[in-house]
């Protein structure tokens, strides 16, 4: 770890609806030039040169084809995985509030019930069993899970459990929350779910990490930083990602495809993008480049008004 004096704290663009623009948050983790080899070790170098920072309120989106890296950063992010080179801080009041949810809920809830899985948690803060139950009913409300306690785990749905692995990082403080594919194994609603508590909690002021392969789920991240082959091959907003640098000919479909980020590294772009251009095949032309339903909905209805 880097000393603190290094955690230069950064101007981020912030994408979350009541706040946009550029503004100064607090760097809780740092990454610089890291590379770092697979979790199971060996000669292989997995991720390289890799610069990254996520700070207070902030959703970065890390994207990417099947094995570019993206569960290998999050690792390093949460202290899980050594660097092999490069420089990787924590901002020490962040030190220990640096929580990941992997992409199978069943892997990592270790809790016969609700009330024991978030219980554990609080056990290793030191928090008295008698605030326990308030602690616990706090964090189940939080994430909108809205089970008894005493609900044996195993009774879950697959996005209840990832609700429930969130609570728990929220009982134990949790200040950066790293999320690895969480929604790739649920069903549509429970995936929407996850989805909606987590910008929520964002908007609280927890940083987020998000990986996943899901275009449609990124749209409102601040930061996307897309991996290829172990190395950061984009870095920026949602906008440029899925239409590609504004005045650059913004085209996601046939010759200019090799210009937008998203479709160059092999990944679909959302439904909302896909529609704006579909819509534009037909000669209806949106003012405004839309990369969430909700955004598309709004261009469109604007045409009609
Ligand atoms: N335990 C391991 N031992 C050796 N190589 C590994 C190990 N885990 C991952 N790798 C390799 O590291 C690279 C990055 O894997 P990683 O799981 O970080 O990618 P990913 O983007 O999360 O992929 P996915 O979307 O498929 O989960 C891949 O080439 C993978 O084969």
């Amino acid at each position: 770890m880097i000393p603190l004096s290094k955690l230069q704290d950064g101007d981020q663009r912030v994408n979350n609806g009541k706040r946009k623009g550029a503004v100064r948050v607090r760097t809780w983790i740092a990454l610089e030039r890291i590379a770092a080899a697979p979790p199971g070790g060996g000669e292989d170098v997995v991720l390289q040169g890799i610069d990254f920072r996520v700070g207070a309120g902030e959703f970065v989106a890390v994207v990417g084809v099947n094995g570019s890296g993206k569960s290998t950063l999050l690792r390093v992010l949460a202290g899980l995985l050594p660097v092999a080179e490069g420089k990787a801080a924590t901002h020490p009041e962040a030190d220990g509030a640096v929580r990941i949810v992997f992409q199978n809920p069943d892997a990592q809830l270790i809790g016969e019930t609700v009330y024991e899985e978030i219980a554990f948690g609080l056990e290793q803060l030191g928090v008295p069993t008698e605030e326990m139950p308030e602690r616990v009913r706090l964090a189940l409300r939080s994430v909108g899970l809205d089970v008894p306690a005493s609900t044996p785990v195993e009774r879950l749905s697959g996005g209840q459990k990832q609700l429930l692995g969130i609570a728990g990082a929220l009982a134990a403080e949790a200040r950066v929350l790293l999320l690895d594919e969480p929604t790739s194994m649920l069903d549509p609603v429970s995936k929407a779910s996850v989805v909606d508590t987590v910008r929520a909690l964002r908007d609280r002021g927890l940083a987020v990490v998000w990986s996943t392969q899901a275009m449609d789920e990124v749209g409102l991240a601040d930061r996307i930083v897309a991996l290829q082959d172990g190395r950061v091959a984009f870095e920026g907003t949602p906008e440029t990602f899925f239409y590609g640098e504004a005045g650059k000919g913004d085209d996601a479909h046939g010759a200019n495809d090799g210009g937008v980020p998203c479709v160059a590294l092999g990944l679909r772009l959302p439904y909302a993008v896909e529609t704006a251009h579909r819509l534009r095949d037909h000669g209806v032309r949106l003012t405004v480049r839309p990369v969430t339903d909700d955004q598309l909905l709004e261009a469109v209805a604007g045409l009609c008004r």
